[in-house]
Parts: structure tokens; sequence; C-alpha cells
């Protein structure tokens, strides 16, 4: 679907064909809150992009920015080349349907049929209806719901409702899905599933998705960049697996922490500086450095005891990251060197955490 290329106040500027949304210092302030405190971001054309923060980071306003729904203070949002920031609501409606967005709730309308809701996009746009059931019995069985074409939400789980709420924003055949909070309804085994889908559609259709999330999980399972919001600033962006292996900022960390090896609570509380029976080591490894045999050569050569308190190594678009929490007996400050000259010669990232009075 291409918009009209009007001579009105419409202002066009070319961005490269491969950007879908392009935000430009960003502000939204709602009194002496920064809801939006100068957000730049890109979402490249069949990229799964991740935002993720925590409860009042920035995220609701960014979307309703996104899609019209709320006016900048000041910055550019350009979807597909397009500044939306001058446009009338008339002229915004067209822009808006680029962008299909699946919601927390699912919204589906509960007198309407499975089928009815995903093809409302269509009837909106005034499609004729023979063509908003075959679109509709296509996406259905995009999202495997074929046989629930005539049923009403009320009979569907919330992994269904979801995959009703996904086909209806796919319905008008938009050039961005916006995840907004998709899965935080969901179980744990309904959100795997629901991610799965998502990841499919866009690998199968090459359709760029952004995902908005508190969840680090969500975004290490099928995000290809993240970016991190934070009081209204995106504080960290990246590839996943690199934000994964190397997190800059403090909130970044905090919130991979919740899905990544941490050492038990009973040994953090015993750790003291200076010296001790035992060191403990956090070790963070990740693609060439989380491949090797880094224990065993470490134990090969340099002398010491060395014991794995605690860690795994996690794959995060296919690439290896780890952590591990090692306990070093007897070392002195000449042997403890050596040891985190050997690991960090081989690609690893060492912190001292502290030492232990006796073995943990
Ligand atoms: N209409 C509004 N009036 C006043 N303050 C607002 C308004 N909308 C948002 N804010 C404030 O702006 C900040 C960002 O809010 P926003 O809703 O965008 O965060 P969020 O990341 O979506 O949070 P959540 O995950 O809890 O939905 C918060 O401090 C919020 O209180």
């Amino acid at each position: 679907m291409s918009l009209p290329n009007r001579a009105d106040p419409i202002h066009i500027q070319p961005t490269g064909r491969e950007d879908v949304v392009r935000l430009v210092g960003l502000k939204r302030r709602f009194g002496a809150t920064a809801a939006l405190d100068g957000v730049s971001l890109t979402v490249r054309k069949g990229e799964i992009l991740g935002i993720i923060g925590r409860s009042g980071a920035g995220k609701s306003t960014l979307i309703r920015c996104l899609n019209g729904l709320e006016r900048a203070n000041s910055g550019e949002v350009f979807i597909e080349g397009r500044e939306i920031g001058r446009l009338s609501e008339r002229e915004l409606q067209p822009l808006r349907r680029r962008i299909g967005v699946v919601f927390q709730h699912f919204n589906l309308l509960s007198a309407k049929t499975v089928e009815e809701n995903v093809a409302l996009p269509l009837k909106i746009e005034g499609r004729p209806r023979a063509e908003r059931l075959a679109r509709a019995a296509e996406l259905l069985q995009l999202v495997g719901l074929s046989e629930k074409a005539r049923a009403y939400p009320a009979s569907l789980s919330g992994g269904q409702k979801q995959r009703v709420g996904i086909a209806r924003a796919l319905a008008a055949r938009p050039a961005l899905l916006l995840s907004d909070e998709a899965t935080s309804a969901l179980d744990p085994e309904t959100t795997r599933s629901i991610l799965t889908l998502l990841k499919d559609i866009n690998s199968r259709l090459g359709l760029t998705i952004l995902l908005i999330t508190h969840e680090m999980e969500v975004i290490r399972s099928i995000a290809d960049r993240v970016a991190v919001i934070d009081a209204g600033r995106i504080v960290e962006e990246g590839t996943v697996w690199q934000v994964f292996a190397n997190p800059k900022s403090e909130i970044t960390r905090s919130l991979i922490g919740s899905i990544r090896p941490q050492l038990p609570s009973e040994i953090a509380s015993r750790l003291v500086p200076g010296e001790g029976a035992e060191t403990i080591l956090r070790i963070d490894v990740a693609g060439e450095a989380a491949r090797g045999a880094l224990l065993s050569d470490l134990a090969a050569a340099v002398p010491g005891q060395f014991r794995l308190v605690q860690g795994g190594v996690d794959h995060v678009q296919g690439q290896p990251v780890g952590t591990l929490f090692l306990a070093v007996a007897g070392a002195g400050a000449a042997h403890l060197a050596q040891v985190t000259t050997f690991l960090k010669d081989r690609g690893a990232r060492v912190e001292v955490l502290g030492h232990v009075a006796g073995p943990v």
C-alpha cells in the first residue's frame, strides 16, 4: 500500500529505504516529568527491534508519539520516510494503518467472531466482504487458528486470543508490527509459542517488528537488536547478544540479571574484601571466549584449586553467552593476578567479587 503523494504540507524526507521508523531527538514533557528526553532511534526494515524499560521509563509515551496519538514537544518521527509531526488527524490515518499493533490485553471485540475481528481493519478501510474474509482465512491459517474462524473470543484461551490479535494486526499488510507487551498477560509456555510465532512471521514475511517489553527474556528470545530506555532516554543500544555479553549501563545489567546466573545470596552475604580462604571471581564469556575449554585450560596453565560455584552458558542469537562464578583457593595477590590475566587473555571479563573465610 503506497501513500498518495499529494502537494500538501506533508514533509517528506528520504531516510534510506531500509528505515521503517526513525525517531530524532524526541522530547515529551508532562509538567516536570520528561517522559521522553531526546530519544533517537531507528527501526530497520526486516529486523526485530526490542525496546525494554522498567515501568515509567517512557515506553507508552514513545508508542503514542510513534503512531501520532501524542504530539512530541520537539524532535521528529518519520514513518517510512514521512515526518508525521505536522500532519493533521486525517492525514495521519493512512500512516497509522502502516503500523499494526498487538496489545497486551488483546482488545478483541467480544460480539464479533474471530474472522470478523481479524477482518476489522479491512472493514474500516472499506474493503469488500469477500476480500476481507479471504484475507482473514489466510491470516488465521498463518497463526494456526483456521478452525476457530466462526468462534467468539470468549471461547478462546489467552494464547489463541493473542494469535487472533496478531492476525488482525497483519490484516492491512502493515510495514511495522508493534508488539506492545503482547506476552505480558500470558503464562511462560504460551509466551514462548507467541514469541515463536512472531519470529516465524518475521522470517517468513520479512516483517519488521518493534517489541515493547519490560521482560529481558522476550528480547533474548527473538529480538535482533535492543534499545534500553530509562527515564526517557535510550541508555544503551546494540545487537542483542553483544548487549547481553557486555552490558554497559547499570539498568541493562539489572534487567539482564533477572535471567542470568547470579551468585547465590548465601555466598554473596559472606563476601569480604581483603583476603580469605577462597576468592570468588565472576567470569563473563561470550562468542569465541565461551566456546573454548576455558576452565580446564586455566587449570592446566595456572597452578591452584578452582571450583565452579555457580554458572551457565546461554545461547543468544546462536552465540554462547555465559557467566561463571569461580572459587579460587588460597589465592595470594600474585596468584590471583596470574589467574585473571590468563582469563582476560582468553577474552573473558573478570571481576573479583570478594573473599570468603572458609570454603563455600
Ligand atoms: N498523560 C500523562 N500525564 C502526566 N504524566 C505522564 C502522562 N503520561 C506519562 N506520564 C509520565 O511519564 C513517564 C513515562 O510514562 P510512560 O507511561 O511512557 O512509561 P512506561 O515505560 O510506558 O511505563 P509502564 O511500563 O508502567 O506502562 C512516567 O513518569 C509517567 O508518570
